[in-house]
């Protein structure tokens, strides 16, 4: 059975519909990010989850119990679900152990006391239980939410974009230690970002939001390589897009010549469309009888980022290769994987 099943559900508020039909389900144990940008419902739908915003269709559930919809309503305290917010929301005057135990209820004095130091020796925070959070970091304070959000053992954890005050450096650390905390007591949870970075990094599923509908959801990896739309596509990372005709099951013909999908091709022959490129999926070699020319020159780091002229073509490539200099000529391939197509009578005008 599914920890969490949301299905056919909308929301509005005051009659202006901000959630349409959403459908999404969560095994034990799975972190999903609703993910996407400002102001597409993704907050309305965590709230909804946790019975702070209502429903004018459809059903939550968690473990079959419904919470929301066909006639019922469950008060957000009664649902087993644990929230960690971006602004921590501790209680200043209570010590970080009272705010961990804050939650807590029908346990005895020792049971209490142990509880506190599982959850402090959990957030790597033992022996710090009696100071204040305006004693601790931002990071040690988000610890103790988390903490606290773990110590009544809810059934799953919401998060609302709980890693944007914490400073870039620390944040890649955290957000692998909060994910590996859940993983260890098997909490499923909601994770609400518009960083498609961060859903990487701390998610195993994605639903990526576009004005109030769930557009795609699944693997982080699935979408990114099979996007269902260029909106997708473009949400997930830097996007070429090639124009193409498909000329049979697997060749298009394209400014680049004829190009080899590794896998069959969807549409029919003639179909017009825009070929889906990554920079990663081209590479370039120093040729001086080569077709591209190197327009542009970014240092990343690892790798090198190229705007590269090809046929009247502009692409994003990128390369292992650091001396490639603008105005040198190079050999562009497109490296060999199962291509995604737009079909350009599908795409927006
Ligand atoms: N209390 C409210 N009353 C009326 N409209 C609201 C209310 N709260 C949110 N909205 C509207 O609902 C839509 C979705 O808001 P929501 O907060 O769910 O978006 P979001 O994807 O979480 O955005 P962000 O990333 O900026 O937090 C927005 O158009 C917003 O203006």
């Amino acid at each position: 059975m599914s920890t969490l099943s949301i299905s056919n559900v909308s929301s509005d508020y005051q009659g202006h519909v901000i959630l349409h039909q959403l459908n999404l389900t969560l095994q034990q144990g799975e972190i999903v990010a609703l993910l996407g940008p400002s102001g597409c419902g993704k907050t309305t739908l965590l709230k909804a989850i946790a019975g702070l915003q209502g429903i004018s269709q459809g059903s939550i559930k968690i473990n079959g119990q419904v919470l929301s919809g066909e006639g019922v309503f469950i008060a957000s305290e009664q649902r087993g679900v644990g929230m960690i917010f971006q602004d921590y929301a501790l209680f200043p005057h209570l010590t970080v152990g009272d705010n961990i135990l804050f939650g807590v209820k029908g346990l005895n004095k020792l049971e209490r006391q142990t509880r506190l130091e599982d959850m402090l020796e959990l957030v790597k925070l033992t022996g710090l239980g009696g100071r204040y959070p305006h004693e601790l970091s931002g990071g040690q304070q988000q610890r103790v939410s988390i903490a606290r959000a773990l110590a009544y053992e809810p059934e799953l954890m919401l998060l609302d974009e709980p890693f944007s005050n914490i400073d870039a450096q620390v944040r890649h650390e955290m957000m692998l230690e909060i994910r590996a905390i859940l993983k260890q007591r098997n909490v499923s949870a909601v994770f609400v970002t518009h960083s498609k970075d961060e859903a990487f990094v701390f998610a195993d599923k994605l639903a990526l939001f576009e004005q109030g509908h769930i557009v795609q959801h699944g693997a982080a990896e699935t979408l990114y390589a099979n996007p269902h739309s260029r909106y997708v596509a473009d949400f997930l990372g830097t996007t070429n897009y090639l124009p193409v005709t498909v000329s049979s099951d697997l060749l298009l013909e394209s400014p680049l010549g004829v190009l080899t999908s590794a896998s069959l091709l969807p549409h029919v022959a003639g179909t017009h469309g825009q070929l889906l490129l990554r920079p990663q999926q081209m590479a370039l070699q120093a040729d001086t009888q080569g077709q591209a020319k190197i327009i542009d020159r970014r240092f990343l780091g690892t790798v090198c980022h190229y705007k590269v002229n090809q046929n009247g073509v502009d692409l994003e490539v990128s390369s292992p290769v650091m001396n490639f200099e603008p105005g040198q000529r190079v050999q562009l391939t497109v490296v060999g994987h199962p291509f995604v197509v737009f079909n350009d009578a599908n795409l927006p005008t």
